[in-house]
């Protein structure tokens, strides 16, 4: 296509300048004959009629060369009658007779005109069968540049001749010599009727043309790009596989005694006596795919609600799988997208251990590896060393000391030695070498950090690995951390012959277990864990592809009138009959932890007003994995600045609210401005961002949970799995990015069977993706979130604030910028 718009050389151009003369907008494409002294043949001619349109504003030249491709002659045609309209509109400003004499003549010259023009396209088309002389009439007004002189001498007398003839039309019209006029016209009339017999030929011609238009014109093909195709098909539930499109399904009530699943009588029984009497509904369904059973067993991806009980569904069978083992090993990874997550399913652990490691069985070690510590620690505490006999392995050690010393070798992939182990260093004692061995049977890890431990670890190998585990896979298979799945896949294929046996059974491998609440069904995303006969189980109610509410869960929302006071809306909310304990135990527990915590209030203190508004505002709640504890110590700066306000009584929130901000920045002022507002809730609240360090956060969880600080404000930071048992109330004082990110937030309310509420702010700029997208109402209402009922409309702030709150909110917002600038000015 392009090789026929590319301009041949510029010797021959044919210039167009309708405006020039009166004669030449009579007859704008009067030029496009021949203008060369050869005679041309046909296509050749045609495409030099692009370059006369060329030669107008080159503004667009891929439009003007597909005119020509699709109608090489309708270019011209089309545009004669525009010509002609504002002719004929410059004729109509004429008046009287004179006027209609004119106009009269003036449309002949028009005829004619566009008659000459008919007669250049057949000239062009033709040249055998047009005249000399009517070639010359084509030619025109119209100036050729650059042409062989002797093409130039031909036509001077011609022009003459021409300038002459012009001249006798313009005297022959005022004379009204129309006899003349009309001979002529004959004349070219006559000529009309041969070349509009040759017109069809033309056409033909230019159609070859557009056949092969490299042999015509010797011009390569320009190198096109690969077509793009896009394939707008949608994966449906008949194009999934069918472990995905056909889940197996299990009733959210469907609770059985841990016993009959396949956990023996007395470990059942620890189980209890640690709040673990039945089995939930996803345990149900879970426990006997993964624990040992004569059937074919392969890998398991589950999707089931917030609070569902997940976790206990692979760590019961693992713990009981690893028990049965004696020496320590690592056997398992399991991979969770943060540190508060990992620290949480090692509580998980460590409850369950005990529970099996009953007659005989071996008491499974837990390790963390989540970038809290510097790197060397935590390898010293995921690995040892020993110094063994070995003169074999010795004189190899011996051997590759004397070697040159080689870079590749001796650096880590990041070519940074100083990460290696320390226990590396060590020298081995004469006829020993040194031997790594793994401390622990299960490591529990954020993907980073299982990445470093791989690539920089002396001894950290996979070989024994037989478990895998990714919890909230939908965020860590999306956000391909390091490539940590590729690295940690890579490393599962491969291993020592019986090292993935599974214990007294004739199973061997690594089985994975794939979990999220917000189970993506993107096979691209699916299809890198490399599962083997995998089955889909989903808690019923969750339809595939939904994400369903725990049921227990009960939304409202909040109309803000006001934009600019709504952390006066959310004050009135936290002090409004609303949050009030919806379960019946919550009041007693709270009430008990309270009073602790009023002989213990060096912790309320020092976890609420222990962050500055103005430290960082990453909102990167995702693991760091060279993020360590150590340096991110945040430094006291508003503390001194703005002393925590004294509680003038007795706290008296009876219940417990997590309250959901865009950022971190955002959660922490918000915490600070409440704090402010309304000094009675300072020392109850709490703040959990990702800029906090992972222990203060680990302490405030804990108070939390003791009922010591009773409402946290948080980034999203912990929107993921994070489990409050004890928490009622989540309120999205800002809207959440996604409907995953909305099921995750108020997921941490209503879990394990508990009552919860979901409270969200919802700004009239936000209304309508609120109602439509998180709600699923109105029109185009799109939503993925399952839910029981409807979200109910609550009324909170509607009173007008008053003259003396707005006047207070302001003062405190004037606080607040103060800290913010003195926080700024200490960094
Ligand atoms: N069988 C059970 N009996 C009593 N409590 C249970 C049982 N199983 C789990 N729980 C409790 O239920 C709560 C929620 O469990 P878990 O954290 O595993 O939920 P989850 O499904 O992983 O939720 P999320 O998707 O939010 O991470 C935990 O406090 C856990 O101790």
């Amino acid at each position: 296509m392009y090789s026929r718009y590319i301009p041949p050389k510029k010797e021959k151009p044919f210039v167009i300048r309708p405006q020039t003369t009166s004669a030449a907008s009579d007859r704008p494409y009067a030029n496009l004959g021949q203008t060369s002294a050869e005679p041309l043949q046909p296509l050749a001619q045609a495409q030099r009629i692009v370059f006369d349109d060329d030669t107008l504003p080159p503004i667009d030249h891929s439009k003007s060369s597909r005119k020509l491709d699709e109608e090489p002659t309708g270019t011209v045609e089309e545009k004669k009658p525009k010509k002609s309209k504002s002719k004929k509109s410059k004729d109509n400003t004429q008046d009287g007779a004179e006027g209609e004499e004119k106009e009269s003549k003036s449309r002949k010259r028009k005829r004619d005109a566009a008659d000459k023009a008919v007669v250049s396209k057949g000239e062009v088309s033709n040249e055998k069968d047009v005249t000399p002389e009517s070639n010359s009439e084509a030619v025109g007004a119209g100036e050729t540049e650059g042409e062989p002189t002797s093409v130039m001498e031909e036509r001077k007398p011609k022009r003459e001749k021409k300038k002459k003839r012009k001249q006798e039309d313009d005297v022959d019209m005022i004379d009204g010599d129309e006899d003349r006029i009309r001979r002529r016209h004959k004349s070219v009339f006559d000529k009309v009727q041969k070349a509009l017999q040759t017109k069809d030929d033309v056409q033909d011609a230019n159609e070859e043309e557009e056949a092969e238009p490299e042999v015509e014109h010797g011009l390569e093909p320009l190198p096109q790009p690969e077509p793009i195709i896009f394939d707008e098909s949608k994966l449906t539930y008949e194009t999934l596989p069918p472990w995905l499109a056909s889940p197996v399904r299990v009733g959210p009530d469907k609770t059985r005694p841990f016993t009959e699943l396949g956990i023996s009588p007395e470990s059942s029984k620890i189980l209890e006596s640690k709040g673990l009497k039945d089995a939930f509904a996803v345990q149900t369904a879970v426990l006997p795919l993964l624990l040992p059973s004569p059937d074919r067993q392969g890998d398991v991806v589950v999707a089931a609600p917030t609070g569902s009980g997940k976790t206990l569904s692979y760590v019961l069978p693992m713990v009981h799988d690893i028990s049965k083992g004696r020496v320590t090993r690592l056997r398992a990874l399991i991979v969770l997208p943060t540190r508060d997550l990992v620290q949480q399913v090692q509580l998980a652990f460590e409850a369950c251990t005990a529970a099996f490691a009953i007659s005989g069985g071996k008491r499974v070690k837990i390790g963390t590896a989540m970038g809290n510590r510097v790197f060397k620690e935590e390898q010293s505490v995921i690995m040892s060393q020993e110094q063994r006999y070995d003169p074999q392995g010795y004189e190899q050690y011996l051997q590759k000391q004397n070697r040159p010393v080689n870079l590749e070798d001796s650096e880590d992939e990041d070519g940074d030695e100083d990460d290696n182990l320390e226990l590396e260093r060590s020298q081995p004692l004469p006829s020993h070498v040194i031997a790594h061995e793994s401390k622990v049977d299960i490591l529990i890890c954020t993907p980073g950090r299982l990445v470093e431990h791989i690539t920089k670890t002396p001894g950290f190998s996979l070989d024994y690995v037989r478990w895998l585990i990714v919890d909230e896979a939908d965020k860590l298979l999306a956000q391909d951390f390091q490539q940590w799945l590729d690295t940690v896949t890579e490393k599962l294929g491969i291993g020592k012959p019986g090292a993935r046996d599974f214990p007294g059974s004739n199973k061997s491998g690594v089985r994975k277990v794939i979990l999220s609440a917000t189970m993506t069904r993107d096979l691209s995303l699916l299809n890198g864990l490399k599962l083997s006969r995998p089955k889909l189980i989903v808690v019923e109610g969750t339809k595939a592809g939904e994400q369903n509410l725990p049921s227990l869960l009960k939304e409202y929302a909040i109309k803000i009138r006001e934009p600019s006071l709504k952390p006066l809306y959310l004050l009135d909310l936290l002090q409004s009959k609303h949050m009030t304990a919806v379960n019946r135990d919550i009041s007693d527990e709270v009430a008990v932890a309270s009073e602790t915590s009023d002989s213990d209030s060096s912790a309320s203190e020092s976890e609420s007003e222990a962050e500055s508004v103005s430290s960082s505002s990453s909102d990167d709640d995702s693991d760091d994995s060279n993020d360590s504890d150590e340096s991110d110590e945040p430094k006291p700066k508003t503390k001194q600045a703005t002393p925590t306000p004294t509680p003038t009584k007795k706290p008296t929130l009876p219940t417990t609210v997590l309250i959901f901000t865009k950022s971190n920045e955002a959660a922490l002022r918000l915490s600070r401005l409440l704090g402010l507002l309304s000094p009675d809730l300072a020392p109850l609240l709490g703040t959990l961002t990702s800029s906090t360090k992972t222990s203060r956060r680990a302490r405030t969880l804990r108070a939390f949970a003791q009922g010591k600080l009773r409402i946290l404000v948080a980034s999203d930071l912990v929107s993921r799995g994070i489990d409050l048992l004890h928490l009622e109330h989540v309120i999205n004082y800002d809207l959440p990015i996604s409907e995953t990110s909305y099921v995750h937030r108020v997921g941490r309310t209503a879990r394990a069977g508990r009552k919860g509420c979901a409270w969200t702010l919802v700004e009239h700029a936000e209304a309508r993706r609120f109602w439509r997208d998180f709600a699923g109402e109105g029109k185009g209402a799109v939503t993925s979130i399952g839910r029981g009922g409807a979200v109910e409309r609550v009324r909170v702030g509607e009173d007008e604030f008053g003259e003396e709150r707005v006047k207070a909110y302001e003062g405190a917002l004037e606080r607040l910028r103060e800290e913010a600038a003195g926080g700024e000015g200490r960094r």
